[in-house]
């Protein structure tokens, strides 16, 4: 399907991929359509994630990893995730006054991806933004996340490679290890190592991967210090997580971990819309309107049952015993 905004956007239309991203952002009418549209171009871009504590020096990272990409030709996007704020624009994000380093550069994209015009959350925001950002010609796409919630794990489940960044100032790595945290960086990324204590946070997290205690996927994740502020340990950075998405690529359910990804997204995009269908179905339709509003002798969880008796008839295929 041909859409002028998308066939603008492949040829590298910067105003065309920003009037998108709006479009995306505020459910406009024409969203369904521009969606389709991506599709062809989704998914050509390699998505990294970065994660970790606040002050951990994300931002600078992203910062001095757009620089690197730049001078080996990427084009760059970068998603910063707030899943806290209601706004779009992301003005608020100082991240964003940090990375205008790059705000003249035709090959760096920047964007905050907010809650707001997406019904499915974060994570469907994101892979929408993340389709138009490929479709433009993004190969290094960047999401920064704030935080580590609930809201913020989802989105990283849309990157290939998720970089945590640990600083010596963190605490006891084995204490964030308990705390969950560890498992979901595919690379670490030992951030201030010029601050006192980083030696020690090293030889902790060795041991770690020494015992096999951070493997996954026969995947020793690999520990990378760096000084952001700096711009030491940036080209290792990317080489770590270059490596990670080859090993990836290269395991034998590569295939599989595709198709799991694209059920999640189908379900999703499914579950949003039937959680705003059955919150309309509630007041519109009458026999439902009348168990939730009239028959006050039965319990919730009676008038629950039946509510879900009625959407099971409707989902079953017609047969002569469930068809009357
Ligand atoms: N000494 C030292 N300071 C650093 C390093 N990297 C970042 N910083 C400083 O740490 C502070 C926080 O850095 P940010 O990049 O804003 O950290 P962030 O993780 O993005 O923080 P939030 O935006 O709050 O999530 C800043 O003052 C940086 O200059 C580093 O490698 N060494």
């Amino acid at each position: 399907m041909n859409h002028p905004l998308v066939e603008r956007i492949v040829q590298g239309d910067r105003r065309a991929l920003a009037r998108a991203l709006s479009h995306l952002t505020d459910g406009h009418p024409d969203k369904d359509q521009l969606l389709e549209a991506l599709y062809p171009y989704a998914d050509k871009a390699r998505v990294v994630g970065f994660t970790g504590a606040p002050g951990a020096g994300k931002s600078t990272l992203v910062n001095q990893l757009i620089t690197h990409l730049r001078r080996s030709g990427h084009i760059v996007g970068v998603l910063a995730v707030d899943p806290s704020s209601p706004f779009t624009g992301g003005s608020l994000l100082g991240d964003r006054v940090r990375m205008s380093d790059h705000s003249g550069d035709p090959g760096v994209f920047i964007r905050s991806v907010s809650n707001r015009g997406h019904r499915g959350g974060m994570a469907a925001a994101t892979r929408e933004m993340l389709m138009a950002l490929s479709a433009f010609g993004c190969d290094a796409i960047l999401l920064e996340t704030v935080g580590v919630g609930q809201a913020e794990l989802d989105v990283l489940h849309v990157a290939d490679t998720v970089a945590l960044v640990l600083t010596p100032g963190a605490g006891d790595a084995v204490q964030a290890s308990k705390a969950g945290i560890m498992e979901i960086g595919d690379v670490f990324v030992l951030n201030k190592a010029d601050e006192p204590g980083a030696k020690s946070l090293l030889r902790a997290l060795q041991s770690m991967v020494h015992e096999r205690a951070l493997w996954r996927n026969d995947w020793p994740v690999p520990i990378v210090p760096s000084v952001a502020t700096s711009g030491e340990g940036i080209a290792e950075v990317w080489d770590a997580i270059c490596a990670h998405q080859a090993h990836m690529a290269k395991r034998p359910d590569a295939e599989q971990r595709a198709q799991i990804r694209r059920r999640a997204h189908i379900l999703s995009l499914v579950e949003m819309e039937l959680k705003e269908r059955l919150r309309k179905s509630a007041t519109a339709n009458a026999r439902w309107r009348d168990l939730i509003e009239v028959h006050k002798e039965l319990s919730p969880a009676t008038v629950a049952a039946r509510l879900l008796q009625d959407i099971d008839q409707m989902l079953l295929p017609k047969t002569p015993e469930n068809s009357g």
